[in-house]
């Protein structure tokens, strides 16, 4: 641990790049909440993405900044002086574990996160206090020289919904952080080692999650960062053929759901009743296992279509009422099985549950007219719909092209116009938006990495 506040990085180095970063939402199809007891869950990630956009501050901007733009929760806007940073940061790295705290992943620990209470303590709502400490967890270590940056994170994603877009914001923050610090020449950091850049993400996700959620099971961040349609189980992901090509319908029933709380309450129950709570839990792994063996089964061609939808009918309707038992559903998640089942779909809670969004199965089919009706029927309840591709791709890391050097003064305008639509498109859950707006025009600017 460094004994002593970090050096600044130079201010307005002209090599500072910026970069963009987007990591999909993820959707749970069997198997959450008993993931958090090491059980197997089957989920994908989905097309619905967060972006995360650091820049470089612009050379003359004086004092030094961290500045932090998160319209999504309470259109948050904070800046942190670097000199207030640095000021917290010596108690901060030396309430880390490890020696080489900044060479590997690192839990928050009490002590840590107590050093950083001074510049934390004026945060308005209680959303954004988790988001802004598991934020700062990672850039200060992960960015030990406190490099100026403007960093804006918009998602497509509904907040708070059970489509993992805590997941999604940490991986983003994450993988946009350590590809700075690596490109970075003024910035010494553990990104230089010789990890696989994909774990790192994971890794550091994952602590970001610990910061949000208290007690995740990775799934959510795993996902995030490797995209895909998969069985997690205990951290590791196998590909799970055939499940991306089925057809689901989302909604959210706009009712706020907090996963830490959700998270708390199974763990209270499984401690009042394990030896109720612990049958529950076997038999959402059975779920998995039953799920995993109709799709063996179809792509071996040993059952038909018809018998593999009547099975995972089945098993959307018993493992909705497991999560129901379990105390997780919500009245507008039982509504939401209701209006679908009265035109024959089957549905079930996804993510945290009590409230949030529910995921309904669409048989192949299913026609156009029928998903219409249903989705009627829903908005009519104050639901939102969405239908939307799963197992895309994970993290993509995007690195701005040449404009910080000064050279291309028209381009730095539009870039500059680009950031601030970025920044003010419409929110998803105001309905009056979201969908990319504002970050397709982006892409002229930045090149794969
Ligand atoms: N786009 C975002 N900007 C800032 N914080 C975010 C964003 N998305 C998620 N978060 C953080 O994650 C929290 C929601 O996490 P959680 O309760 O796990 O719901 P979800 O099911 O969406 O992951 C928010 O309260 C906020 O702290
Ligand atoms: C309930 C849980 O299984 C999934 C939570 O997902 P979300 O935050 O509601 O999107 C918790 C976890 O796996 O960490
Ligand atoms: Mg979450």
């Amino acid at each position: 641990m460094p004994p002593h506040p970090p050096r600044l990085a130079s201010p307005h180095a002209s090599h500072a790049s910026s970069v963009l970063v987007s990591a999909p939402g993820k959707v749970i199809l069997f198997g959450e909440h008993a993931v958090v007891y090491n059980k197997p869950a089957i989920a994908a990630s989905l097309g619905l993405r967060s972006y995360a956009w650091f820049r470089a501050q612009p050379a003359g901007v004086s004092p030094s900044l961290l500045r932090l733009n998160l319209p999504d929760i309470h259109r948050t806007t904070i800046e942190f002086p670097l000199v207030q940073l640095a000021a917290v940061s010596r108690e901060y790295y030396y309430a880390l574990d490890a020696s080489d705290a900044m060479l590997r992943p690192s839990v928050l620990l009490p002590d840590a996160e107590r050093a950083l209470e001074p510049v934390l303590s004026e945060l308005p709502h209680s959303a954004v206090r988790p988001a802004v400490l598991a934020f700062l967890h990672l850039f200060l270590a992960i960015c030990p020289k406190l490099p100026a940056l403007n960093v804006c994170v918009r998602s497509e994603l509904p907040v708070g919904a059970g489509l993992g877009s805590s997941a999604s914001f940490s991986v983003a923050v994450a993988a946009g952080l350590l590809a700075l610090a690596s490109s970075h020449p003024d910035i010494d950091s553990e990104a230089k080692e010789e990890v696989d850049p994909a774990w790192r993400v994971n890794q550091w996700a994952f602590m970001a999650e610990k910061v949000i959620h208290g007690n995740p099971s990775g799934v959510d961040n795993s996902l995030a960062t490797y995209g895909g349609a998969k069985i997690y189980s205990k951290g590791q992901l196998e590909s799970l053929n055939g499940f991306s090509s089925l057809r689901f319908l989302l909604t959210d029933t706009c009712v706020p759901k907090n996963t830490k709380r959700q998270v708390e309450m199974v763990r209270t129950r499984k401690m009042r009743f394990p030896s109720v709570m612990d049958l529950l839990i076997d038999s959402v792994e059975n779920i998995v296992k039953e799920c995993k063996a109709v799709f063996r089964d179809i792509a071996q061609g040993t059952i038909s279509q018809a018998e593999m939808v009547s099975s995972m009918e089945a098993l959307i309707e018993m493992n909705h009422g497991v999560m129901a038992a379990c105390g997780v559903s919500h009245p507008s998640l039982e509504t939401v099985r209701l209006v679908t089942a009265s035109h024959g779909l089957q549905s079930k809670l996804t993510g945290a549950g009590g409230g949030g969004c529910a995921l309904t199965f669409l048989p192949p089919g299913t026609t156009r007219e029928t998903i219409s009706a249903v989705a009627t029927q829903l908005s009519a309840n104050g639901f939102k719909c969405y239908e939307t591709e799963v197992g895309g791709s994970g993290v993509e890391v995007r690195t701005q092209r040449s404009v910080d050097s000064g050279n291309e003064e028209g381009e730095q305008v539009a870039v500059l116009a680009a950031w601030e639509e970025f920044a003010a498109r419409p929110l998803v859950r105001d309905g009056s938006g979201g969908g990319g707006g504002g970050v397709d025009g982006l892409n002229a600017y930045f090149e794969s990495s």
